[in-house]
């Protein structure tokens, strides 16, 4: 509900975390008291900035929970006793403070408001008042009449286009020994005009003209008056009074059931009820997001057994999920069953059973005989063929992938996989299923890996090259992290888990059994392999779960990754097996051995119509990898570099590794160059003519 962290050393940042606008609910105001106590408190913080998560300060107190009693700190004596404190606080404003948002900001000494920030009090629309001293204030602050814009009128001390939060803990930094006492507004006098009294007169007139019969706006002229005629203490007693009568009345109910309505409405949906079969990590998670957004949920699993475990922690992440939104778990929407006939009248089913084509055709075909002919039904898989899943269904029309990330509940991306029999209402439907969840949903086509583990590969394959040409997991993690990456390629391959990846390379014929025993070493399906992976997964090293991946940890599921000596003697003895002598490797290759190889595979998405635009693969590295948002994502990053560098990098690494595929420089990139390297948002125009599976 907020979040509490020290920055530049001195600086309380207070971060407003309610979604989708902050609004200051019951467990916002504790979470601000609490946060404050220990800023006040904390003899090392000497300013404080409060700021919303999302780009939105704060939409104002939670109208959810006006039907109720009041819970949690009162917002009076909160707000009260921010501006009584003896350290400076800044209000850093994107998006909206409105109504008990913007009382927020009020009671902050010094205000810096994005360009695009709206601020306000709108309560008026809701039948009340601003009534945590939001009318003593402002008038207090810009005088009566006013009206212009914010900055003229004082209301803010800073208009920036930059992130209003960066700027606002400078200016806190900056505010340290000013004195505060004239930064209260509470403190200051309204400055009125000399014919108040005929103003405010013509002022109720002009509004029982225009809004015959309602209360709000009345009271609101009452409270400005106050504010003009009386000390803060009265003015604020006053407010209270006149917004006690008004929350109580019918106006202000039927006012914000207007609110809610109007939003309700807007709502129609096709899917109130889905199913999601398979209840493992990524099955539980879908099913909370499913559960978040009101879809009831029938939860199926094969065994007794599971069931209960998957239901025991469904229960627990919805428990914790909503003691953390300040909501009541919405238990209710579930069901747990192990048949799938209770799934015949369901709108949709997300199957998350193994990564094993025959068991996923077994599912999808006995889905089409239990669910109505309308049901949608969608595959998590991470890179198996939608199609040939539709092909076993009575409606190849109504089967699509929603391609969800680990964890589900948590990971913004969503890859809707459209077949190429997916009809255009069903890609609709999984994509505003995404955005209802809140997921960041890209389209992409049906090709092995989709977009992001396809892409993921030539990445990681280098990664893995570097090691046996001599580099080391630290070395080449710490060459990515300092680019940008919050974790370089071996820390996240172990917090993401080794196992996956190696059932899949013993699925695809790449180690295991089915390796054809005439390849020659390091080198499978005609190309170079590197099988340092497969032998750290041989020894039982899957990663942070198991305490050892590409590092070693203090224990299992522990996250402190340390070199491991014996990571260090793996890669020496494979060294010497394959006389391959090791070399000094530059951070500068690693970054452009592995992101060229990444956004090079991109170029060959784009190419190959699987993803519709540039900005979408780099939407989903922001969202579904961590890349580094300054730098834009891979695509962006190319064009950045410059085209015509990345061609000549790759021709370079290509020509030193013929054997790998990846860093042969993809025609796309080609063309793009011989046609005058056109910008990221023009290289649309270029693909245009090629083949689109979107
Ligand atoms: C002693 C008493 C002390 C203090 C009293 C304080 C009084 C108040 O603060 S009353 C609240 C004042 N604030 C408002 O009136 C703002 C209302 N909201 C809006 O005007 C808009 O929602 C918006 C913030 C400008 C955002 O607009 P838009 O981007 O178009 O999105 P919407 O669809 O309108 O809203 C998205 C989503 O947010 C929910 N929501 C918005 N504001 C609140 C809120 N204050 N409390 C709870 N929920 C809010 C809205 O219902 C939508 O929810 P969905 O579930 O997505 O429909």
């Amino acid at each position: 509900m907020a979040r509490y962290e020290l920055v530049k050393r001195s600086v309380a940042l207070i971060t407003l975390t309610n979604p989708p606008v902050n609004a200051s609910s019951s467990a916002v105001r504790h979470a601000i008291a609490k946060s404050m106590k220990c800023a006040l408190s904390d003899p090392e913080v000497t300013a404080v900035v409060i700021c919303g998560e999302n780009g939105s300060f704060c939409g104002g107190a939670d109208i959810r929970e006006f039907a109720g009693p009041l819970k949690g700190p009162p917002l009076v004596p909160l707000l009260d006793a921010i501006e009584a404190g003896e350290k400076p606080v800044v209000a850093a404003i994107e998006g909206v403070a409105l109504g008990g948002g913007f009382e927020l900001a009020l009671v902050c000494h010094y205000r810096i408001a994005h360009s695009k920030a709206r601020l306000g009090f709108p309560e008026v629309t809701l039948g009340i008042l601003p009534a945590a001293g939001g009318t003593q204030r402002l008038l207090r602050l810009i005088g009566i009449p006013a009206a212009a814009i914010s900055l003229k009128l004082g209301i803010v001390d800073q208009v920036t286009e930059q992130n209003a939060c960066e700027v606002a803990v400078e200016f806190a930094l900056r505010a340290v020994a000013k004195p505060l006492l004239s930064r209260r507004v509470s403190m200051l006098t309204t400055r009125c005009p000399p014919d108040l009294d005929a103003l405010l007169d013509a002022v109720t007139m002009q509004v029982k003209k225009k809004a015959p019969g309602v209360m709000a706006p009345l009271a609101c002229i009452q409270a400005v008056r106050a504010a003009a005629t009386m000390p803060y203490y009265k003015g604020i007693k006053r407010e209270g009074e006149l917004m006690a009568t008004l929350f109580n009345s019918g106006q202000a109910w039927a006012l914000q059931y207007c609110f809610f309505a109007q939003r309700t409405a807007g709502k129609w949906t096709l899917i109130r009820s889905a199913a999601v079969i398979g209840l493992g990590t990524m099955g539980r998670g879908i099913a909370v997001c499913l559960a978040r957004v009101g879809i009831s949920v029938i939860a199926v699993e094969s065994e007794k057994k599971l069931l209960e475990t998957g239901r025991q922690m469904v229960i627990g992440m919805l428990e914790r999920d909503a003691k953390r939104r300040g909501v009541s778990a919405s238990l209710n929407l579930f069901k747990f069953t192990l048949s799938l006939h209770d799934l015949k009248d369901v709108d949709l089913v997300i199957e998350v059973v193994f990564e094993d084509m025959a068991l996923k055709k077994r599912v999808f075909q006995e889905l089409s005989k239990v669910c109505r002919p309308a049901t949608l039904l969608c595959t998590n898989t991470s890179g198996l063929d939608v199609d040939a899943l539709a092909g076993v269904t009575d409606r190849p029309h109504l089967v699509v992938g929603m391609h969800f990330f680990s964890p589900a509940h948590v990971m913004k991306l969503l890859e809707v996989v459209c077949g190429p029999r997916s009809s255009s209402e069903t890609i609709a439907t999984a994509m505003s299923l995404g955005k209802r969840m809140g997921k960041v949903s890209v389209a992409v086509g049906n090709c092995p890996g989709f977009v992001r583990n396809r892409m993921l590969k030539p990445y990681i394959d280098q990664a893995t090259f570097l090691l046996e040409e001599g580099a080391t997991p630290e070395q080449i993690d710490k060459a990515l992290e300092d680019f940008g990456f919050a974790m370089g390629v071996f820390r996240m391959s172990d917090l993401a888990g080794l196992d996956v990846g190696w059932r899949v390379r013993k699925e695809s014929g790449l180690n295991g059994s089915d390796v054809d025993p005439e390849s020659p070493p390091r080198r499978r399906q005609g190309r170079r392999y590197c099988l340092i992976p497969d032998m750290v997964c041989e020894q039982g090293r899957f990663g942070q779960k198991t305490g050892g991946g590409w590092y070693m940890y203090d224990k299992r599921g522990g996250t402190n990754a340390k070199p491991d000596p014996l990571i260090q003697n793996l890669l020496e003895t494979y060294r010497s097996k394959y006389g391959i002598q090791p070399r000094n490797i530059s951070n500068q290759e690693i970054v452009e051995r592995c992101l060229f190889a990444l956004a090079n595979e991109g170029f060959g998405i784009l190419e190959d119509g699987m993803a519709a635009r540039p900005e979408d693969i780099d939407v989903i590295y922001l969202f579904g990898y961590g890349f580094p948002r300054h730098r834009g994502g891979p695509m962006f990053y190319a064009s950045m570099v410059g085209l015509e560098r990345v061609l000549k990098r790759l021709e370079h690494y290509h020509q030193a590794h013929p054997d790998v595929p990846h860093l042969k420089p993809s025609p796309l990139l080609k063309t793009l160059v011989a046609c005058g390297i056109p910008p990221v948002q023009k290289w649309r125009e270029h693909i245009k003519t090629m083949h689109s599976h979107l």
